[in-house]
Formats: structure tokens, sequence, C-alpha cells
């Protein structure tokens, strides 16, 4: 990616851009969230759930790190998955650096393989193996892994820039590992201001909220039938200043009339339940009260109607 040229950036300052990839669940998203200390990136225990690249950014005195949260790479089925696999790649192209999480608890496998075989066709970014979750290895555990990593990176033709295990739970080298990035980075301004975690869209990032709790607890089929889509996010009007309220109407969308009731749940309960755990979770987010009025619809197999996916926003 470009960097700005400015004459204002500290002498040996670096910045520049780095993504985690992995197989589903490796835990890109719970380490983008500790390197940046907040949640920005949307974790679940369900596999597949970061659809949007989210970006966090790393600040530091002498350098910032934006961190670029992709899709996992899978074998495509629908119109989406290609989508989302193009994603990964147009990603992979752009940035100074790749972390590899691979989980300390979890035998190097073939789905493995498959992406190290991918990056390793992207020959000129360094690449940085990550052995998470280590809280959940043994030592000698955790030691065989570091060898099967290793030989994982010689068997698909490249070597690893460094190998590094981290505990995203414990906070575990996690320091580290940005220690490790940084001199990866060219040389060159901040990218942006201080402060700033992510430049994603507030609107994204709730839709992702929504999303988020809409999946927890659903059936494994689901998560991929389920978009959110944010219409509308206002201050309530005629509101005290001191008492303010956003009123954020979103649609969640599902592609069969059927799953109607498993998202809505008897009485409506599930969805209740759904609306108020997004609704303090966007609260969290944005440091204001909220109004969330959020609906259900069907939007049939939306999954393989590009039009459908472009209003989706994919
Ligand atoms: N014990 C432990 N669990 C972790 C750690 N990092 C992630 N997890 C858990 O592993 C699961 C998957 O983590 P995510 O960060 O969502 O994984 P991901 O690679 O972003 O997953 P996708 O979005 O599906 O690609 C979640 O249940 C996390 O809580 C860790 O350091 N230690």
């Amino acid at each position: 990616m470009s960097i700005p040229a400015s004459s204002s950036a500290p002498a040996g300052h670096r910045s520049g851009f780095a993504c985690f990839v992995g197989r589903p669940n490796a835990g890109k998203s719970t380490l983008t969230n500790a390197l940046v200390g907040t949640k920005v990136a949307i974790t679940s225990n369900r596999p597949q759930t970061t659809r949007h690249t989210v970006r966090g950014i790393v600040h530091r005195p002498e350098a910032q790190l934006v961190l670029v949260d992709t899709p996992g790479l899978h074998k495509p089925r629908t119109l989406l998955g290609q989508r989302l696999n193009d994603v990964v790649r147009a990603t992979w192209a752009e940035v100074d650096a790749i972390g590899f999480c691979l989980p300390a608890n979890e035998k190097v496998g073939p789905g493995d393989r498959f992406i190290a075989g991918e990056l390793a066709q992207i020959r000129r970014t360094p690449k940085v193996a990550v052995v998470t979750k280590t809280d959940l290895a043994e030592r000698d555990a955790l030691a065989e892994q570091l060898i099967a990593v290793d030989r994982l990176g010689k068997e698909a033709g490249f070597e690893w820039a460094e190998i590094v295990p981290v505990s995203a739970v414990s906070g575990a080298q996690v320091e580290l590992l940005a220690d490790l990035l940084v001199p990866l980075l060219p040389e060159g301004p901040p990218l942006y201001p201080e402060g700033d975690l992510t430049d994603e869209p507030e609107q994204v990032m709730v839709a992702e909220l929504i999303r988020e709790a809409a999946l927890e607890g659903v059936r494994d089929e689901l998560p991929h039938s389920i978009a959110v889509v944010v219409e509308e996010m206002l201050p309530r009007e005629d509101r005290p200043a001191d008492r303010p309220l956003l009123d954020i109407h979103a649609n969640l969308f599902i592609e069969r009339p059927s799953q109607k009731g498993i998202v809505i749940g008897p009485k409506g309960a599930r969805l209740k339940h759904v609306g108020s755990t997004a609704r303090r979770q966007i609260e969290a987010l944005l440091g204001t009260p909220v109004f969330l009025d959020l609906h259900v619809k069907v939007a049939k197999d939306w999954q393989r109607d590009p039009k459908q996916l472009r209003r989706l926003g994919f």
C-alpha cells in the first residue's frame, strides 16, 4: 500500500499494514483485539464469522501498525465464498507482512498446508508464523508445534521471517509480536491520526455486532445465512444535550422463511435477546445510549444472487 509523503515524519518512524491469515477459529480476530486493546474485530466461537475487512491500528511512538483482518480462506461453494476468497487474496498482495495463525492446541493439517501453499505464491511479503492459544497447550506440545510449523514453511518452499508463540487470552507475547512486526514495515509517517483504532465505517461495525449477537447459539448451518444491513443511524431529535439517544434501524436478512422461527424464537424471545445483547455492545462501542430497531427479512437465496449480494454490501 502506498505511504503518503510527509516531511513531518519522525526519523526512523515506520508504518504499514499487516494481516492475519489462518484456518477458521485460529484466533485471528482475538489476536487483533489483543494487539489493538479494544474490541474492533468480531470474535465468535463459530468459524467464518469475520466477513468484513476490519482494521485495527496499533499506535507506538516509533511506529504505526495497521491490522487488516480478513475472512478465512476456504473451498468456495457459493458466489459469496468466491468473493470472500478474492478479498483475502487481494489483501495479501497489498500488505507489508502476513501473520499466519496456527493454534498451539491443534495439529498442523491439510487446511494449514493449503494456506501455506497459497502464501508461498506471495513471494515478496514477509510471513510470520504466529502460534496462537499457547495457554491451551502444554510446554512439550508447544515445542512440537513450533517444529511442525517450521517444517510447514519449508515444505511449502519458504522461510518464516519469525515464528512467535502467543496467547491473546493471557496476553503472553502479544507485545513481542508487535515488536517483531514493526521492523517489517517500511519507513514512513503515521497513516492515521493518533487515537484512531479502526477506519471501518461505524455502520459496518454496528452491523457486525448485530450479526455476532444473532449467531450466538443458533444451529451450525445458519451462520452463512445471516446478513445484517444498518439502514439508518440518526440522533433522536428533541433530546436534552445531556440525554442523547441514537436511533438505529437495522434489517437482519435470512435466506428462507423457515429460518425465521430460529432467529425470532418463541414469542420473539430470541430476537429480543439478540437486540438487547447487540444494543449493549453498540453502546459500548459508540459511547452513547442507543435505541435499536431490528427487523427480520427474508432475502431468498441471497448468497447465490449477485444483485442481492451487492445490496447486502458484498
Ligand atoms: N484459550 C484461548 N482461546 C482463544 C485464544 N485466541 C482465541 N481464542 C478462542 O478461539 C475461538 C476463535 O477465535 P477467533 O479470534 O474468533 O478466531 P478467528 O481466526 O478470527 O476465526 P474466524 O473469524 O472464524 O476466521 C474463540 O472462541 C476465541 O475465544 C487464546 O489465546 N486462548
